[in-house]
């Protein structure tokens, strides 16, 4: 049984906490999937890559309000997918080499396989070459073992066969039919990227709105906009799916009562949930919450000393960006245990790279009330600033919320063209305490680009002074 200083489960945010300042530590990574885990592999980068080839396919739909005659001929899905995996694959595969070969690494011991918690401090490596069993122990752990499409239990649904995003980005054609389970972040993606390259899309919600997360006025939005390019069933629940002579059927009851949807590839994006069952992290004497999420105190330290968790592992935020900052957080502690720092989780920004997108951050307008929070609201649509006008955009807004009194900003909202883009001022204002009438006027915004969206919806706060 070999004993490590520190072992680290999982190459996504944690594969980053090694530097030359643990050169003289004993360090095991194991990884039980591809290097660089969901974001690189199967989540952020390539569905990225995917929607910003579906935006450029879907620029003939518009291009007629311009007097622009274009049309889409053909999205050749082959060479999109070979051209966005030809770029990633390699970068998984030289960040499994560089911990297996590199110098730098020569003090680090790469296991490939699946990581189980057998007792405390103790790990049972199961390799994914089929050779025996290792166990190993270490003083400290980084637990970065991420999480994992969660299925719904439905009659059918396994036999019949799904894709989650796990494996649907590479599929070999793009089906005439697809029909997404789910109303969240993937299934606004996908939804996107399907019907733009061409498949019809039907989308299934249990609840009445897409996106339900977001502020209403953006949930609401979306899903009018979602109704006029999908097939959106809302309100409908899944009762079966069964095998088709063309593909599969799924059975639905709605409001109507109960109703089929014929369909070839089925994508369920119904959430995610926490690795932590699979890892057994109890077995270690690690405590999780209600969610199935590692327990965490601010400093990302667990229940049991020297061991830290991080990402969507223990973070229901399930976000790369605050994978990556707890992983530097992880860093920190590690190396300076007796004066740890500890996490920033106040000002947590997310966009959806969907059509239109979206971005916000801070408080909807549903947890201002909820939180009885005093508070003041502004809207700018993109329709009201001039570069709205050159992209003829009629559905577009910003909607601000904000403390009247101190003009801080309480939460932003935006759906249109370039959202995630044009909230980092409003992050970066609430992120360092800048209130909203010294961000409209202490600086220049430049004339007539679109983040004059943000200078109005500012202006337009209506605060007491
Ligand atoms: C389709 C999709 C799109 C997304 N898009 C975005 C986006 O645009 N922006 C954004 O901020 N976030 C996005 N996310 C979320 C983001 O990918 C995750 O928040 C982030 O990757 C989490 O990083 P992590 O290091 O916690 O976990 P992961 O990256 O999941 O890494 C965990 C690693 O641990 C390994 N592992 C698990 N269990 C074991 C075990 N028992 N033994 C050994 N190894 C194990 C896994 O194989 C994996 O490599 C997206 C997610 C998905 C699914
Ligand atoms: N742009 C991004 O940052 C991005 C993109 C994709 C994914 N992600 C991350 O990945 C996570 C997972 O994404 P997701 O879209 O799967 O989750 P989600 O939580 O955004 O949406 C899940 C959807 O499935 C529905 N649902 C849940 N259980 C169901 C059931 N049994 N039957 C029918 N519907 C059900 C929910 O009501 C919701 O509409 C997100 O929480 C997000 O943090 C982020």
């Amino acid at each position: 049984m070999t004993h490590y200083d520190l072992i680290i489960i999982g190459t996504g945010s944690a594969n980053s906490i090694l530097d030359d300042r643990f050169s003289d530590w004993r360090v095991a990574v194991v990884e039980k999937g591809v290097f660089g885990g969901t974001c690189l592999n199967v989540g952020c980068i390539p569905t990225k890559m995917f929607v910003h080839t579906a935006d450029v396919a879907r620029t003939t739909d518009t291009s007629a309000r311009f007097g622009v005659d274009a049309e889409l001929r053909a999205v050749h899905w082959a060479d999109v997918r070979d051209r966005i995996f030809g770029r990633i694959d390699p970068i998984a595969a030289s960040g499994r080499d560089y911990r297996h070969t590199h110098p730098d690494n020569a003090h680090v011991t790469v296991y490939e396989g699946e990581a189980r918690f057998v007792g405390e401090r103790t790990l049972r490596v199961r390799p994914s070459d089929g050779t025996d069993d290792e166990v190993i122990t270490a003083d400290r752990f980084v637990l970065g073992a991420g999480g994992r499409p969660t299925v719904p239990d439905v009659p059918g649904l396994s036999t019949v066969g799904y894709h989650t995003s796990d494996t649907v980005m590479r599929i070999d054609k793009v089906p005439e039919r697809v029909t997404i389970l789910g109303g969240g972040f993937i299934a606004a993606e996908f939804a996107h990227v399907f019907a733009s390259f061409g498949a019809d899309v039907t989308v299934v919600v249990r609840s009445g709105a897409m996106l339900r997360a977001q502020d209403a006025d953006v949930s609401s939005r979306f899903t009018e906009l979602a109704a006029q390019r999908w097939d959106l069933r809302l309100h409908r629940a899944l009762r079966s799916v069964y095998r088709t002579e063309s593909g599969a059927a799924l059975e639905l009851d709605g409001p109507d009562g109960s109703e089929t949807v014929d369909t070839d590839l089925v994508l369920v994006a119904t959430g995610r949930q926490p690795n932590s069952d699979l890892l057994d992290v109890a077995a270690t004497g690690v405590d999780t919450t209600a969610g199935g999420y590692v327990a965490v105190d601010e400093f990302q330290r667990t229940s049991v000393p020297g061991m830290y968790a991080l990402g969507d592992l223990s973070s229901p935020y399930e976000l790369k960006h605050v994978a990556n900052h707890e992983a530097r957080v992880v860093q920190h502690n590690l190396l300076n245990p007796h004066q740890p720092e500890p996490a920033d989780h106040r000002v947590i920004p997310h966009a959806v790279f969907t059509s239109p997108q979206i971005a916000t951050v801070g408080v909807t307008e549903q947890q201002a009330r909820e939180q009885g929070l005093t508070y003041v609201v502004a809207n700018q649509d993109y329709a009201g600033i001039a570069y709205g006008w050159a992209m003829e955009d009629t559905t577009g807004f910003a909607k601000l919320l904000a403390d009247p009194d101190t003009g801080l900003l309480l939460g932003a909202h935006i759906i249109g063209p370039q959202a995630p883009t044009l909230i980092q001022p409003l992050v970066q204002a609430m992120s360092f305490g800048l209130d909203a009438s010294s961000m409209a006027r202490g600086q220049y915004w430049i004339h007539p680009a679109m983040p004059e969206l943000i200078e109005n919806a500012l202006l337009n706060l209506p605060l007491n002074r």
